[in-house]
């Protein structure tokens, strides 16, 4: 099983490298991957195994992460309507986006950034998505609230982008009028 220790940390050079895309049909080594990232994040969301473990608590997890460049990444959680997401996406793509944006007014951590960092993480509000499960079917979805945050921070870490790397720096907490806030 995943644990800590598997998980790269800032500074490391994979996190900022573009991940190269999987081909299709994926082989099995890489749904082993997402299998195991997957098991990671349910762990990492139950309160006995997570303290057992010492996991921190998760929603995403992409493969460079665990030190795996390729364009592949599992999210994991419940929206405010308690509708599950729990989606394994290879080659993820936004295929369209809304012009307006929003944000976690709790702001973003990240399990590769041991420290934390504040302020306001400026995403699109919503976002269409397509890419492929681990069965190799085409996935396309539309997202917004919490579940597209989440989508755009794990596609970054495909791109080598970190979730500070929007925020302000001289004024974190800096919002253009019609950002939507997310509690
Ligand atoms: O890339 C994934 N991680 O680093 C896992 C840990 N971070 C989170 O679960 C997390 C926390 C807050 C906001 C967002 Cl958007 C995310 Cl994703
Ligand atoms: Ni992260």
């Amino acid at each position: 099983m995943l644990l800590m220790k598997d998980i790269i940390r800032d500074g490391h050079p994979t996190l900022r490298k573009i991940a190269k895309e999987v081909p299709l049909p994926p082989d099995p080594a890489d749904i082993e991957t997402l299998k195991s990232m997957e098991e990671f994040l349910i762990n990492s969301q139950d309160p006995v195994i997570s303290d057992k473990y010492g996991l921190r608590g998760g929603v995403g997890l992409a493969a460079p992460q665990i030190n795996v460049p390729k364009r592949m990444f599992v999210m994991r959680l419940t929206d405010e309507k308690g509708e599950e997401y729990n989606y394994s996406f290879i080659n993820p793509k936004i295929i369209s986006h809304s012009v307006e944006k929003s944000y976690l007014t709790s702001g973003e951590g990240c399990l590769s950034v041991d420290r934390n960092i504040p302020g306001y993480v400026l995403r699109y509000a919503r976002i269409t998505v397509k890419g492929f499960n681990e069965k190799g079917e085409e996935l396309k979805l539309r997202l917004r609230g919490l579940p597209a945050i989440v989508f755009q921070h794990e596609l970054d870490h495909l791109n080598g982008v970190m979730f500070y790397d929007h925020i302000n720096k001289k004024n974190p907490f800096q919002l253009n009028e019609n950002a939507i806030p997310i509690e």
